[in-house]
């Protein structure tokens, strides 16, 4: 089996790395020459993941055609919102017999598509060819080799216990799970929480806030999940819990980074400049997992909050007394 991952950034990189590391035949596509020029002579991702060794056998191009030529495992790895865009690019040269792997947590702002479903419109690809991969997976952690889990989703089973085998290492374990709305939209969720974490944190509060927000962001995720067809358990897992409690958590996370400056005071911009011009996907995707709701009629106010606070000029205090001063309600409904 020959995989390829599109796109060198933090992630991209890492997957290709443990998928090396798994015994997988894998080449990585660069947007930019000179940076798979970089990976072929240092072995290392001197933008994303500096300090970081990549395997020898991880071969970096740059030419699309040159990386999507006999591949039967395409990992997605760049942005939500730039997704459709490049595989309108790629489109001559993707085939029916390629199985594809997205990574990206987000959900697209002009159609409020998740990843797998931009992805059969693209592609025209049966949704047994289409695979996410979601879990608590911070890139630095597990490019360094540190223990974690994922989960694969996949509504073809024997396709996801295929793809499981292709991504297994000592140190990288994933689970199978036929639940592809949960897997996405517990990743696409998530990152919008932790932006809210990241406020709270940035502002000066402590850990009661942050549980409070971590778990009534977890409410908020299963009310849209479940309306959304996603299945409860898939929430309570890697992908849902998991993942959410990661990454509200982890100074690492670029969501929560965002968020702290946010509270800190600074702009849009100077948050941007804080999270290394890398993406923090729920600065965009609060606006589409909000669109999201209003479609199924569910109450989504930390996810609201988030979205005023990014694009509708609210401040993060205002954001806090109205999140504070809503109608009292039982915890469960
Ligand atoms: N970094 C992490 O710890 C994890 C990230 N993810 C998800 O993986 C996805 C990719 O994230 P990262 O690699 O971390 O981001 P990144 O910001 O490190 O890198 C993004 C990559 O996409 C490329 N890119 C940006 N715009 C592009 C465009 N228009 N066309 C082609 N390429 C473009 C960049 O050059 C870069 O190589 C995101 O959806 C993120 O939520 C998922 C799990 C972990
Ligand atoms: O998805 C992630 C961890 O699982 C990475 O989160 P950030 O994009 O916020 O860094």
């Amino acid at each position: 089996m020959q995989a390829v991952v599109m796109g060198a950034g933090s992630w991209g990189t890492t997957v290709a790395k443990v998928l090396v590391d798994a015994g997988t035949p894998t080449r990585i596509w660069a947007r930019r020459p000179e940076l798979a020029e970089a990976i072929n002579s240092s072995h290392e991702n001197p933008d994303y993941l500096k300090g970081i060794p990549l395997p020898e056998a991880l071969h970096a191009v740059s030419d699309v055609a040159e990386a999507l030529d006999g591949a039967d495992v395409v990992v997605l790895g760049v942005p939500s919102q730039s997704l459709r865009g490049n595989l309108e690019q790629w489109l001559p040269r993707l085939n029916d017999d390629m199985v594809f792997v997205s990574l990206a947590k987000g959900v697209e702002t002009s159609t409020v598509m998740r990843m797998s479903e931009v992805i059969a419109d693209v592609t025209g690809a049966a949704p047994e060819r289409i695979a996410v991969l979601s879990g608590p997976n911070l890139a630095k952690e597990v490019a360094a080799g540190q223990p974690a889990a994922t989960v694969i989703g996949c509504p073809d089973e024997q396709r996801a216990v295929m793809l499981q085998e292709a991504f297994s290492t000592s140190y990288f374990r994933p689970y199978t799970n036929t639940d592809v709305i949960g897997c996405e939209l517990g990743g696409a969720v998530k990152n919008v929480i932790a932006l809210a974490c990241g406020m709270a944190s940035g502002v000066g509060f402590g850990q009661n806030t942050l549980a409070t927000i971590i778990t009534r962001g977890l409410a908020e995720t299963i009310r849209l999940g479940v309306a959304a067809g996603a299945d409860v358990q898939t929430l309570a897992g890697l992908a849902g819990v998991g993942d959410l409690v990661a990454t509200c958590c982890s100074p690492l996370s670029r969501n929560r980074t965002f968020g702290v400056a946010l509270g800190e005071g600074k702009t849009l911009e100077e948050a941007q400049a804080a999270t290394n011009g890398q993406v923090a996907e729920g600065v965009k995707s609060c606006s589409s997992v909000r669109a999201l709701a209003e479609i199924h009629g569910v109450d989504v106010p930390l996810t609201d909050a988030v979205h005023q606070v990014c694009h509708e000029g609210m401040t993060v205090h205002d954001a806090i007394a109205m999140l504070l001063g809503r109608p009292r309600k039982p915890e469960i409904r």
